[in-house]
């Protein structure tokens, strides 16, 4: 990254990847108001992306989405999906191209989670079976098994079991685009993780081209390939990558906006699998004999050893002194402090350094997809990470203060 090219304008340089959403000088006036609630928004998404729409209350985000879905019509400005004008397309159709996740999901409460997540392949006259098995196919995608949800009725889910079956319904007819506005923002903070997790390895899947409501920069920072920071009326403050937006931000609204800890910020866009992992914890299975066991600990220069399973799989963390009491008797696997906080490598390091503090132990387990044991994040990982950060920004700052002098010795 250079200071030089920060991109603060409305479109982004890109790189030369299609856009798939364009909003061109979209404003929309309601009857009777003063003010537009959206005033000449211009912006491009590219195909693939995610790009975040975040600011206050009231900044017109919601507007902004209503009418690219055309639920508002705009009073001037220029929608275009996929390179085709859909301003004055019929909006039945303009949104089987889009599908649309919203807070309170909107599921039907009187049709069952099958018919729910059913509806538009529906609308789009599929048979039966085909619909059956659209359904079943995106249910376990989001992580619910179908044949215990698909005849149940969204009351008899929770908040973040609904709020899936909101992301399923609108993927189920596989439009390019979707929209969603906060679709995580009633959800209490620990399954919203879940959520904004299982949804970002989903889009990994999917790679559907998005457009994310939110009012909160942590959020925005998790979630976005692209972020624009909005002020009032949906004029852009700045358009940006996440790492831009924290190291270079456009102005004292941008800086406030994101706040303060911008270093700890970064640990939501650093990636466990980006990082390089202490590797050189030791490790036993836990059938080994103890005297092995412990020989693989004081060959190490760690206090805890893990021991893992048949598969692989972390199973316990065990001390000397609970070696100690295995030789004593005590059956290996049930000694020692069970192995808490796990991660997958897809997590932030943010979601790792949540883990590790509350694990017991101090560190945080790495494990793939099967669970097999890959690392441990510790604290000195996490804190190698934030020290580049922080030299990154103020290599910026003052960078950018060098830029402002006048060079001495210059002709006047
Ligand atoms: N139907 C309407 N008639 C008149 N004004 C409206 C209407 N809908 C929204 N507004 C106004 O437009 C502005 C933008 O509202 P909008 O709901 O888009 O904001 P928002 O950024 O989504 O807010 P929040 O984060 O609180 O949901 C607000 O000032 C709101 O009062």
């Amino acid at each position: 990254m250079t200071t030089t090219d920060t991109l603060t304008q409305a479109d982004p340089a890109r790189s030369g990847a299609k856009p798939m959403i364009e909003l061109v000088g979209l404003t929309k006036r309601f009857p009777g108001t003063a003010e537009a609630a959206v005033d000449g928004l211009t912006l491009t998404v590219d195909e693939g992306e995610i790009t975040v729409l975040v600011g206050p209350s009231g900044c017109g985000k919601t507007t902004s989405m209503e009418l690219i879905n055309r639920l508002i019509e705009p009073t001037s400005g220029r929608i275009l999906i996929d390179g085709k004008d859909m301003t004055h397309t019929n909006p039945d159709e303009l949104r089987r191209h889009i599908g649309y996740v919203i807070q309170e999901t909107g599921l039907l409460p009187h049709r069952t989670i099958a018919q729910n997540v059913g509806t538009v392949p529906k609308l789009l006259g599929w048979d039966k079976a085909r619909i059956a098995a659209r359904v079943d196919e995106l249910l376990e995608m989001v992580g619910m098994d179908p044949a215990t949800y698909r005849g149940r009725y969204p009351k008899e889910l929770s908040g973040g079991q609904r709020q899936r079956v909101g992301v399923a319904r609108a993927l189920a007819a596989d439009p390019p685009v979707m929209l969603m506005d906060e679709p995580f923002g009633a959800i209490d903070p620990i399954t919203r993780e879940r959520l904004q997790n299982e949804f970002l390895r989903l889009q990994q899947q999917v790679r559907k081209t998005i457009i994310f409501v939110t009012h909160d920069i942590d959020e925005a920072l998790k979630m976005g390939d692209r972020i624009a920071v909005l002020r009032n009326q949906s004029h852009i403050a700045q358009y940006d990558t996440p790492e831009n937006l924290l190291t270079s931000p456009a102005d004292d609204y941008v800086s406030d906006f994101i706040g303060t800890g911008a270093s700890l910020k970064r640990l939501n866009l650093s990636r466990v699998r980006d990082i390089e992992m202490a590797t050189d914890a030791p490790t036993a299975s836990v059938s080994a004999p103890v005297a092995e066991v412990r020989a693989a600990l004081l060959a190490s220069s760690w206090t805890s050893l893990l021991l893992l399973d048949a598969a692989g799989r972390p199973a316990r963390w065990v001390t000397s002194r609970d070696l100690a009491r295995a030789d004593q008797g005590a059956v290996l696997a049930e000694v020692g402090l069970p192995v808490e906080a796990i991660v997958e490598p897809h997590a932030t390091l943010a979601d790792a350094l949540d883990e590790l503090i509350a694990s017991n132990v101090g560190c945080t387990v790495v494990v793939d997809g099967s669970g097999a044991y890959q690392g441990i994040v510790d604290l000195e990982t996490i804190m190698t990470v934030v020290r580049t950060v922080r030299d990154e920004y103020e290599r910026f700052h003052l960078a950018q203060k060098l830029a402002q002098q006048p060079a001495d010795g210059q002709a006047r």
